[in-house]
């Protein structure tokens, strides 16, 4: 059988590009090593989410939430499956190597003959350089999501970027006491700093320690258990632990992906692609996780999508306005420009800033100190970003990446009808107070 494309892995990004392109009459097969849904499903944002949605519920039973969450990956696996079925993807699970040709090379012996291929392997935690990282209960986010018949007393995060902040709020649900030690001056330091600063102090109210500038130096074996010595201010300090997590970024999963004298142009591993997803090697493409920049899976779907519509000679709009969520309570969620990045754009960007201590919604649920923010142009009253810290942020964020889709104007939100009571009017007070700011200039 000759295919007309292989698709490696099948994560979002591998997936979705095949569904689209049998459904654009080609003949595809996907090989997958590890579980049909990649990361997203088996190690990533579908198990943390569901941990995060039954901790929330009070369950610290080890082996009943790691029972929940298999079901629900199971569920979202079998529909995957079924997908890639009735659209005649025929699916290998098997690990594939890329030969010239291109070709693909399959663990199992057999090599399927094809004529383009597209590498959708995604990203693997990094484990960080530092002495005793190879310990025992030094673990990354992949052990960490399978919850221990007795739940860790004490855990080091190593790294107070998303997996750092999200696993922080999870174990400390499941009554772990946590610390984060996160090498920038800020949690989620690549946000705007009012969130990092607002989560800083939401977690200090909730009994998470959150230490900011800290360099780990090392991790020994101490009495059973484990201390991290870290340096913060100038100070050395050391502390025990049951668990150490290592959330200090993702990297490529290209181990053993290429023959030696067939690679495509990389930089640390990470695979180099036009705007097209070509690759330096002719009739090879790649997308999502393993081409770097931004690690998401709707990210990864969406290169998936754009890529099939070029490979069947469609228009293929870019790949932008990409939200960013990140599951805390409150919950926050970014897309497009915050301020300083407006800025640095060339913009002259008008904020307009909703606190939420007045909204209803947020009243009734009791959610703790909540905002919202929207930047607009000045020039044009055009939104340019938003980055919301509130209640159900990571729905909320669905109307900005439209607005910003759609151009609107500060003056177009702030006159929209919304719900009472509902997070979401904060929207209107946000561009009101955009609008106000405007006028005083
Ligand atoms: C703990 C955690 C939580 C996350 N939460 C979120 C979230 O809430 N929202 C969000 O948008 N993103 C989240 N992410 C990121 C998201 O999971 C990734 O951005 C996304 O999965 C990338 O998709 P992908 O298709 O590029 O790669 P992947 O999903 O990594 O899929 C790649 C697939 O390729 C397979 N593969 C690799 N090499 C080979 C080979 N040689 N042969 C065959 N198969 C191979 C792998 O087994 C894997 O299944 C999270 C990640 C982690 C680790
Ligand atoms: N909700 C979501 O969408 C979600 C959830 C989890 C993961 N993800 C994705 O997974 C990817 C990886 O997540 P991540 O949190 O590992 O990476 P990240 O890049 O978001 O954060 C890593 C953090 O570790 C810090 N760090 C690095 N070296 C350190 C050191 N020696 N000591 C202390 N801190 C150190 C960095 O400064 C950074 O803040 C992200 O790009 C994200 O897009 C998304």
């Amino acid at each position: 059988m000759r295919y007309d494309i292989v698709v490696i892995g099948g994560g979002p990004g591998g997936y979705d590009c095949a569904l689209d392109l049998a459904a654009g009459g080609k003949k595809v097969a996907l090989v997958e090593k590890s579980g049909l849904g990649g990361t997203c499903l088996q190690r990533g944002c579908v198990p943390t989410k569901t941990l995060l949605h039954e901790a929330a519920k009070g369950i610290k039973d080890g082996p009943a939430l790691n029972s929940r969450k298999s079901a629900v990956t199971a569920q979202q696996e079998k529909g995957i499956a079924g997908l890639l079925k009735r659209a005649k993807v025929d699916v290998f699970e098997d690990q594939a190597r890329l030969l010239a040709g291109p070709q693909v090379a399959l663990a199992g012996g057999d090599t399927l003959d094809t004529e383009k291929v597209i590498l959708a392997v995604g990203a693997k935690p990094r484990r960080l350089p530092i002495p005793g990282a190879d310990l025992p209960g030094v673990v990354t986010s992949d052990e960490m999501l399978v919850v221990d018949d007795q739940i860790p007393a004490r855990l080091v995060i190593i790294g107070g970027g998303v997996i750092g902040v999200e696993m922080a709020a999870l174990y400390q649900a499941l009554g772990t006491d946590v610390t984060v030690l996160e090498a920038l001056p800020q949690l989620l330091n690549n946000m705007d700093k009012e969130i990092g600063r607002s989560l800083a102090a939401q977690f200090k109210q909730m009994g998470i320690k959150a230490v900011t500038g800290a360099g780990v130096q090392a991790i020994e074996a101490a009495d059973g258990a484990l201390a991290v010595t870290y340096e913060a201010k100038g100070k050395s300090e050391t502390i025990p632990a049951d668990k150490v997590l290592m959330a200090a970024g993702r990297q490529p999963a290209t181990d053993d992906l290429f023959a030696e004298d067939y690679q495509p142009e990389m930089n640390r591993g990470f695979v180099l692609v036009d705007e097209t997803y070509a690759t330096s090697l002719t009739n090879v493409y790649a997308i999502g996780d393993v081409i770097g920049g931004i690690q998401l899976a709707h990210k990864a779907t969406a290169d998936g999508r754009a890529l099939a519509a070029r490979l069947l000679g469609e228009d293929a709009r870019p790949v932008d306005h990409i939200p960013a969520c990140v599951y805390t309570l409150p919950e926050i969620a970014t897309v497009g420009l915050d301020e300083g990045q407006a800025k640095e754009a060339g913009y002259d960007p008008v904020v307009g800033k909703a606190v939420m201590g007045g909204n209803a919604k947020t009243v009734i649920d009791e959610l703790p100190r909540s905002f919202m923010k929207l930047v607009f142009n000045k020039e044009d009253g055009i939104l340019l970003g938003a980055q919301l810290y509130c209640g159900r942020a990571s729905d909320l964020i669905t109307a900005c990446a439209f607005a910003l889709r759609g151009q609107l104007t500060a003056k177009d939100i702030a006159t929209t009808v919304l719900p009472h009571p509902s997070y979401g009017e904060a929207f209107i007070d946000a561009a009101l107070a955009a609008l106000a700011s405007m006028k005083g200039r």
